[in-house]
């Protein structure tokens, strides 16, 4: 009699998903008539059935903690989703605020409900429930995070023998966090709980962030020579001069390219500092991990290799889990992080537009546009004579009194070519065969998701990494056009015929080429496939 053991594999989407079994296969020799074996199976007993939440078995326990904002947790959730798939266990700590908003407008809580090794928690962000957390006012998060996180982390911690969730988990194994979060580290290193950074900006604007003390060194950084013009502030010929202290970006930054929290003259800036600073400590993790792939930002890795070796390049995380997920269970099911509430009408919209027709527009969570902005922008895309479809949040005027006066051929221009909503289901906008161009803030979340389905992009820069990441769009990959610090009616028209029209062609070639890099990437063999593999074996390897 032969016995073979054989674990068997339980699809994630059944409801057995959280239970390991093995079953021992006896096989009985008969004999035939010619003397040769026949093999057949005489039993098939399942030996031990057991609950991997028991004892030795639990696997390891990652809490992972994004930056309380919209785009964070945007790409923290694919993160944890990602991990959920390959049966670790994930805790997601939110601030109350944006918990909150996911309980209102997302399907996380449900499609996360799946798997049993998920769950959230949440602590306070020390800012009043109506605080904007949009616009300049958004570096008050940090600032709050960093004075009341701290306290609020440890009470966390300390109070559920660090999330064991009574035994039904290890305490946390390893925290994924994001990298301006430093706060939390003394808790962490007082209980021997690994850390590791996950940044979710591109590595080029990274990269500019840590080699800030060369920038002040080199006297690129403060600014100099004010202006009164409003929008830039310095004078052109400062903000056009190059950058020469970012090793591998000589000859492609200028200063007005460098991130927004670098327009400052005085270096004692509390946001510069703070961002400077919480930069130089991505050193102390075990590893970082970054929302990109090798063949897009290659060489910028390389030079951050070069302080942090342990780097996890897993991007496009969205894709990448689309891909993982597919490739896991049978039925497709996304999961909406969304803060606001998605418009569904505007996919009927685009149903009833002509294919590769409209331009999408959207300026992300936190960008806040002056009346003289929004009607810039809009008499551009009106003039333009080409369809668009407009995320215009409902928080996003300033100083919209809810009373807006239209001029009534911008209305009539909307009516015939236009379609305003407050949120979009944005991920699907972008694959809609409608769909043929997006009119950016180079968020890295909309960079990336508009890279992986080949969509040229118009960038207008609000604040942050989008400075760089529009420069390395335009400049660097050739994917579009860079509109930084102008806001004209008659660029804006131009901008949008010469993308969804005039230089079509000479986009359409470099975004399929990088949309097909980015698919390798992260298809078995690809680097970011690889690199996520490896990641999972990284935090298995905490607990041996
Ligand atoms: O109508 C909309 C508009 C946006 N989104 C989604 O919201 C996310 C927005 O993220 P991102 O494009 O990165 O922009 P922000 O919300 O501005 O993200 C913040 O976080 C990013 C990641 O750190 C940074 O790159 C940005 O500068 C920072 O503002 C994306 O996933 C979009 O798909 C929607 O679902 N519907
Ligand atoms: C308000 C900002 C603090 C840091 C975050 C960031 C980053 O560099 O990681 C980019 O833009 C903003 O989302 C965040």
């Amino acid at each position: 009699m032969y016995a073979i053991q054989q674990d068997l594999k339980i699809p994630n989407d059944s409801p057995f998903a959280s239970v390991s079994a093995s079953i021992t296969i006896h096989i009985v020799p008969l004999y035939s008539l010619q003397g040769l074996p026949k093999l057949a199976l005489s039993k098939v007993k399942i030996i031990e059935m057991r609950h991997q939440e028991s004892a030795q078995e639990l696997p390891p326990h990652i809490l992972i903690f994004p930056y309380p904002l919209q785009g964070h947790v945007n790409s923290m959730l694919k993160l944890a989703e990602l991990l959920c798939l390959y049966n670790l266990h994930v805790t997601m700590l939110l601030s109350d605020f944006t918990h909150g908003r996911l309980l209102l407008h997302a399907n996380a809580q449900s499609h996360f409900a799946r798997y049993p090794g998920f769950r959230f928690v949440t602590i306070p962000d020390g800012l009043p429930e109506d605080h904007p957390r949009a616009g300049d006012r958004i570096l008050e998060i940090l600032l709050s995070l960093k004075e009341t996180g701290g306290p609020e982390f440890r009470r966390l911690m300390e109070s559920t023998d660090c999330l064991s969730d009574a035994g039904a988990r290890r305490p946390v194994t390893c925290v994924i966090m994001d990298g301006v979060l430093s706060f939390a580290i003394p808790l962490l290193e007082e209980k021997g709980i690994p850390y590791i950074y996950f940044r979710t900006i591109s590595a080029c604007s990274f990269w500019a962030y840590f080699c800030i003390q060369e920038i002040i060194d080199a006297g690129e950084v403060p600014l100099k020579g004010k202006d009164e013009d409003k929008l830039t502030y310095w004078k052109k010929e400062e903000m056009d001069s190059m950058v020469k202290s970012v090793p591998g970006m000589e000859g492609i930054l200028r200063r007005r390219d460098l991130p927004g929290f670098c327009r400052v003259n005085d270096v004692n800036d509390p946001g510069f500092q703070s961002i400077k600073i919480e930069t130089r400590k991505s050193i102390k993790a075990r590893a970082l991990i970054l929302n990109t792939f090798e063949d897009l930002e290659g060489p910028v890795l390389d030079q951050i290799r070069k302080h942090i070796p342990n780097l996890y390049s897993i991007g496009p995380l969205h894709a990448h889990l689309k891909a993982r997920f597919a490739a896991k269970t049978s039925k497709p099911s996304r999961a909406s992080g969304s803060f606001w509430e998605e418009d569904l009408s505007c996919v009927t919209w685009l149903d009833s537009q002509p294919t590769k027709s409209v331009i999408y527009v959207s300026f992300g969570s936190v960008t806040l546009l002056t009346q003289n902005e929004l009607l810039e922008f809009w008499y551009g895309l009106v003039n333009s004579g080409q369809r668009f479809l407009w995320v215009m949040r409902p928080d996003s005027i300033i100083g919209n009194d809810g009373e807006r006066q239209i001029p009534v051929e911008l209305e009539e221009g909307t009516k015939a070519r236009g379609y305003l909503v407050g949120w979009a289901p944005q991920e699907e906008v972008l694959t809609h065969p409608a769909v043929c161009a997006f009119f950016t803030h180079s968020g890295w979340n909309s960079t990336l998701e508009s890279i992986t389905v080949k969509m040229p992009m118009i960038c207008w820069p609000y604040y942050a990494d989008q400075a760089i990441n529009s420069r390395f769009v335009s400049e660097v990959w050739k994917l579009g056009l860079d509109m930084k610090d102008t806001c004209d009616r008659m660029i804006v028209e131009k901008m949008v015929r010469d993308i969804m029209v005039v230089r079509r062609e000479e986009f359409l070639q470099a975004t399929d080429h990088m949309a097909n890099l980015a698919r390798k990437a992260i298809s078995e063999g690809g680097s970011s496939y690889s690199n996520l593999d490896r990641l999972i074996e990284f935090l298995r390897a905490m607990i041996l």
